[in-house]
């Protein structure tokens, strides 16, 4: 499998050189040049397999350069109970993302936060820690990550690489923006492969400086840097699988369809759902849920895509989703605009000076219907309420990014073609949150007994403001140290 860039770039790598490298050197991201078709006969004999049975399956049509075996044993030593070991009592940890129904049959929680970190991005994560280490020591080469979180991909990235041989992460986050179990989780971590950096700004910054590095092409390859956001397709090609196990899971046959609600920021695990449509998978509707950050939602909304400045961020209690410009909507565009990447590099030549675009009127946007999207927004207030109502009805507690999409999953209902079942995706656990459940509930979330304390724990982060030299010497002044 080749990959192109979404802005053109002439190169066409293959999986394991994408992986190292995170952007394409033209800024854009990598998409694979077709995305592979599943065949009814798949769907078929994939219905029954286990989680890494399934990531195998589907991973190999992405991944054509790492041998069978060798991809099929990464895997098998990923996805396991032992990893994924944080289910609800009575859901099955052996299915590693299970279904939780709020109500059987019709509507659930694809259960995706039962890894080390309590968050999605475990799914995605352990196997990219576990790729890296894999290609690295085939090559004998090291690698120097730099990435940027709101508050979940950073501890997600820490506990998939800590103490893994040719890694060291530096870690960006928004000083004062996160959660104090976050913090607690990534600012706690005392390996030495291990920086943390808070910068004092939003997260949208902090991503701005993770591509400003990466696009330096000089400084990328003297130093070794790649990526671990969603902006390397490695995230996204892992985040396909559970939408297909949350396909099975929920339907009894390979005739029926499937509805998924994706809280969403980044726009990275939605974007992994269109994808899974684009390869077959029978999926009805996409809803997108926003928070008060509404940029993704104003579009579909409007076909508007205007990235807010850090002064109108909101600082919210669904602080992961708290971004305004949203990398991986590059990658839907792409696809919206007929996979034209003049169209699309004009687009972002806009937007990276930061300003907008309109596509409402065009017949690209007139196209949007054919990716079968709905949207909606969430308040705090509306967290509050949802996060109340799901547990006075179903006896389950929601974190507040679930709770959002909860929340939009009820007000696109219509959209789902009746019959159809509906999952949200649970891209946290409520203990994550703990001030905003308390505020909701007037009680604790449960805490994995391995966590307790946490928040005490010695924590070493480093406080910079967001200026990408300042970053740079920071990093060459690290290595190796
Ligand atoms: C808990 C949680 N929910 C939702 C999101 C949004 O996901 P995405 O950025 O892939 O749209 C994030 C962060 O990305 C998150 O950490
Ligand atoms: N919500 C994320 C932000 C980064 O998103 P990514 O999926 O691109 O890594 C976070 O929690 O850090």
């Amino acid at each position: 499998m080749k990959y192109l860039s979404t802005r053109g770039h002439a190169a066409r790598p293959e999986f394991c050189d994408i992986l190292l490298g995170g952007l394409a050197p033209d800024g854009g991201l990598y998409l694979p040049e077709t995305y592979p078709q599943v065949t009814r006969a798949e769907l078929d004999a994939w219905r029954g397999l286990s989680y890494a049975e399934l990531a195998f399956a589907i991973l190999s049509k992405f991944i054509t350069d790492i041998p069978a075996a060798d991809l099929k044993a990464i895997c098998d030593k990923t996805y396991t109970a032992d990893v994924y070991r944080f289910a609800r009592s009575g859901d099955n940890a052996a299915d590693i993302t299970p279904v939780h129904w709020l109500e059987p049959g019709r509507f659930g929680l694809l259960e995706l936060s039962n890894g080390p970190t309590l968050a999605f991005k475990d799914m995605a994560m352990q196997l990219l820690g576990n790729l890296f280490e894999y290609v690295l020591d085939k090559r004998g080469e090291t690698i120097n990550i730099l990435g940027a979180t709101s508050g979940d991909t950073g501890s997600a990235a820490e506990y998939a690489m800590r103490g893994k041989h040719g890694v060291t992460v530096f870690m960006l986050s928004p000083h004062g923006k996160m959660s104090a179990f976050q913090r607690a989780q990534m600012y706690s971590l005392q390996d030495e492969n291990i920086y943390n950096i808070a910068v004092t700004g939003m997260f949208d910054d902090a991503q701005d400086i993770v591509k400003a590095v990466s696009n330096d092409a000089a400084f990328k390859a003297r130093y070794k840097i790649g990526a671990v956001n969603s902006i390397n397709w490695a995230r996204v090609a892992a985040q396909i699988v559970y939408y297909f196990k949350g396909y099975f899971a929920a339907t009894k046959s390979n005739d029926e369809q499937i509805a998924f609600c994706v809280p969403s920021g980044n726009f990275g695990n939605i974007c992994a759902g269109h994808i899974a449509r684009q390869m077959g998978l029978p999926v009805a509707r996409l809803i997108l849920a926003t928070n008060e950050n509404d940029v993704l939602d104003e579009f579909f909304q409007t076909g508007v895509y205007r990235p807010r400045k850090a002064a109108e961020t909101h600082v919210t209690s669904s602080p992961s989703m708290d971004i305004s410009k949203a990398s991986n909507f590059e990658r839907f565009v792409f696809d919206l605009v007929g996979r034209d990447p003049k169209r699309v590099a004009e687009l972002w030549k806009s937007v990276d000076a930061g300003g907008a675009f309109d596509l409402s009127g065009t017949p690209e946007f007139a196209h949007l219907t054919n990716f079968a999207f709905a949207s909606g927004r969430s308040t705090h207030e509306d967290r509050l309420s949802t996060i109340r109502q799901v547990f006075e009805t179903y006896g389950t507690m929601v974190d507040t990014h679930t709770a959002d999409g909860v929340k939009v999953a009820w007000d696109c209902a219509d959209s789902v073609p009746a019959g159809v079942p509906l999952l949200v995706l649970e891209t946290a656990l409520p203990v994550k949150f703990a001030e905003t459940i308390r505020a909701a509930l007037g009680r604790e979330p449960e805490r994995p007994a391995e966590l307790d304390g946490i928040e005490s724990l010695p924590q070493r982060v480093e406080v910079m403001a967001p200026e990408v030299d300042a970053i740079k010497r920071f990093i060459v002044g690290h290595l190796g140290a």
